[in-house]
């Protein structure tokens, strides 16, 4: 099998070599030349997954269009922003009967389209049964690592599904199928929200206790807004939701709960983002996600309060207070 890998960031190098490891022809496109020159070099991204040596077979384009055609698989990983333009761009190139698995993990700010929602708007409608969803707790350095690891692989096609967890598991990388699309993708997409919440409440020195409550409360945010959606409630309750939400509200190598803690030790976000080269999804998704809620007359107070400190300048200490002094309610309201 023939597979493309269409982002170099740590996630799309970390899936690249993974299958390049166990085979496969693959190809893995970067968005910057001068990284695919060194890569092809070194046999290291030293942008995005340093210390890590590549697969010996594993080729390296940073040309769209020979990445993506005659391939068997397209394994999307771009930030999910740059995702339709990109789609733009290869579809002229992309083969029929092409299997396309996108691994991307937001919300678009435009239009609040799901990536299945771009991938359906910008593929030919040929190619919509061919397409599933990566997602899951899976911090690409511990996948590098080859620590086991536990993901989703979901398709409205459930042989399609199947097709792909057999192509992507390995001794350490064990996916399971689902059906769901719109409720894996939104799990990935929304805990990245309350990943950044959880490290706000980090940042201000709160404890266990304030952690818990935003994991609980945000998993039941989440899943209002993805059954508002029409996503499954019990997706939510999965490796695609609680799973990754524990995940990245409490492991320090998630990226939004460090820009989180960054914001509620009192840092401006745009002195946070110059400083970083590698994407947290959840500081688009955050604008996404709440427009998103108000065009659903979803209530997400958590989303809120992360949009309001994000995009209002909002101190985080009053952001906490204005969430606390909500009125009181029952917990499965
Ligand atoms: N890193 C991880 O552990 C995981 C990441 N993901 C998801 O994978 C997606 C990619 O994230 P990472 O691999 O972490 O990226 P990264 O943060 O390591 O690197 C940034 C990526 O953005 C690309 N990029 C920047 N501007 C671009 C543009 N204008 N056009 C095309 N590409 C551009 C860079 O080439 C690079 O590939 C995200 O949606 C993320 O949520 C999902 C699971 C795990
Ligand atoms: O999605 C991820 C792990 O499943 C990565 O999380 P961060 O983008 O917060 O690092």
């Amino acid at each position: 099998m023939k597979i493309a890998v269409i982002g170099a960031g740590s996630w799309g190098t970390t899936l690249a070599d993974m299958l390049a490891r166990k085979g496969f022809a693959v190809t893995l496109w970067a968005y910057e030349a001068d990284l695919v020159e060194r890569m092809r070099r070194a046999r290291e991204n030293d942008l995005y997954l340093p210390g890590v040596s590549l697969a010996a077979g594993l080729d390296f384009t940073a040309e769209l269009a020979t990445a993506v055609a005659g391939k068997d698989l397209l394994l999307l990983v771009p930030p999910s922003q740059v995702l339709r333009v990109l789609m733009q761009q290869a579809v002229p190139h992309i083969a029929a009967g092409t299997l396309v698995v996108s691994a991307s993990k937001g919300i678009e700010t435009e239009t609040l389209q799901t990536m299945s929602e771009v991938l359906e708007e910008t593929l030919p409608t040929s190619l919509h049964s061919r397409l599933a969803y990566l997602s899951g707790p899976s911090f690409a350095k511990e996948v590098a690592a080859g620590m086991p690891t536990a993901v989703v692989v979901a398709s409205r096609e459930l042989e399609i599904a199947r097709l792909v967890q057999d192509v992507v598991s390995t001794e350490t990388f064990r996916a399971y199928t689902h059906t769901d699309v719109l409720g894996v993708e939104l799990g990935g997409a929304l805990k990245n929200v309350i990943a950044l919440a959880a490290g706000v409440s980090d940042g201000l020195g709160f404890g266990h206790n304030s952690r818990a409550a935003l994991i609980t409360r945000g998993l039941a945010e989440m899943t209002r807004l993805g059954q508002a959606k029409g996503a499954q409630a019990a997706t939510f309750a999965g490796l695609a939701g609680m799973g990754d939400l524990v995940l990245t509200c409490t492991g320090d190598l998630s990226r939004n709960r460090s820009v989180g803690i960054e914001l509620g030790r009192g840092r401006k976000l745009k002195d946070i983002l110059a400083g970083m080269k590698t994407v947290a999804e959840g500081v688009k998704t955050s604008l996404s996600t709440f427009r998103l809620a108000q065009k659903l007359g979803v209530e997400v107070p958590i989303t809120e309060q992360m949009y309001r400190i994000l995009y209002e300048d909002k101190d985080p200490r009053q952001a906490v207070v204005d969430l606390m002094a909500r009125d009181l309610r029952h917990e499965n309201d």
